[in-house]
């Protein structure tokens, strides 16, 4: 079954009533945070409190992913001696420079890892942090990128996103965007979820729950989407069938590739029907 990555809430670990609340939420993916939400003070209470829930379970399918601090910070020997035996499917590494930083903790933890891409170091060296054997996924942090390079507008960022995407796709690598920052603001939300879409990222990053059904729509393929990959294959067949390797959809060429496009399409609506049915 293809994992759908639609969307991937943050959720302080200092927060129980939030960290309860996720167990009930339609993401894909859920980012247990120890680092930018919780406060120094809180550091190593949150540690004991997510261990404490994640070993609870309840979290069904989604991806449970813990945001650990970085290795160079006070908490972050701790944080990776603790994510080892906490109930998760992978940790993720803020602020990673190189492959240099994965390995660090790819010796001290033996789970699939993820990195945060957000600063311009590490967008540089986007290649060499995918091509790392134990790097599962990419999750841009726009708002860190956003201070490193002094830039104010989602455009100015473009190349560096598009860096990642393209370090993240050559080595198969899950790519999410970065937050939308204004929580309540739906209709920003909807234009950046579908921007991030078009660019080929897998999902959104989101920091609140009201946040969570307009990725879920933008990321899962549309009904007219269903039906163009639907009568794609139906017409692709048919011209196999006739000894031909291009058929004809709505006066557009479909070869062998747009195939694999149009079912990689239907088998991601059929997990989303599947997991919304459960
Ligand atoms: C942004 C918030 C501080 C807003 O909190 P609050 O005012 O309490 O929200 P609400 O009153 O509207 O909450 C309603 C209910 O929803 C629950 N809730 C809120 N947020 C979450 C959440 N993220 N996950 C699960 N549940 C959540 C509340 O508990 C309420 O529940 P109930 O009481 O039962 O009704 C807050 O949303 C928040 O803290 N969000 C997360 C912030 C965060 O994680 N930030 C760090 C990640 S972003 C980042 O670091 C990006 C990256 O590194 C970069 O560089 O860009
Ligand atoms: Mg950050």
């Amino acid at each position: 079954m293809t994992r759908p990555y639609r969307s991937a809430l943050y959720i302080p670990g200092s927060k129980p009533r939030a960290l309860d609340k996720a167990r009930g939420l339609a993401v894909d993916v859920i980012l247990f945070d120890l680092e930018d939400a919780v406060s120094p003070d809180e550091k190593a209470s949150a540690r004991a409190t997510l261990a404490d829930e994640l070993g609870k379970g309840g979290y069904g399918d989604r991806l449970r992913v813990v945001r650990i601090n970085a290795l160079d910070t006070a908490w972050g020997d701790e944080d990776s001696k603790a994510v080892g035996a906490m109930e998760c499917d992978a940790v993720l590494l803020p602020k990673v420079n190189t492959a240099a930083d994965v390995d660090a903790l790819a010796a001290r933890v033996d789970k699939p890892i993820w990195a945060m891409m957000e600063t311009p170091l590490g967008i540089l060296n986007a290649l060499e942090i995918a091509a790392h054997p134990r790097i599962e996924g990419f999750v841009l942090g726009t708002n860190d990128l956003a201070k490193d390079l002094n830039s104010r507008t989602r455009d100015a960022m473009m190349t560096s996103l598009q860096l990642c995407l393209l370090a993240a796709r050559a080595h198969g690598v899950v790519a999410l965007d970065g937050v939308y920052n204004a929580f309540k603001d739906e209709d920003g939300l909807r234009v950046e979820c579908e921007q991030g879409r078009d660019l080929g990222f897998d999902g959104k990053t989101l920091i609140h729950p009201a946040q969570v059904a307009v990725a879920n729509a933008a990321f899962a393929p549309t009904q007219a989407e269903i039906d163009l990959a639907t009568r794609q294959i139906e017409a692709f067949t048919q011209a196999e069938a006739q000894g031909q390797g291009v058929a004809v959809v709505d006066g557009k060429i479909v070869e062998n590739l747009h195939i694999v496009t149009a079912r990689a399409t239907l088998a991601k609506a059929a997990t989303i029907a599947e997991m919304d049915a459960s």
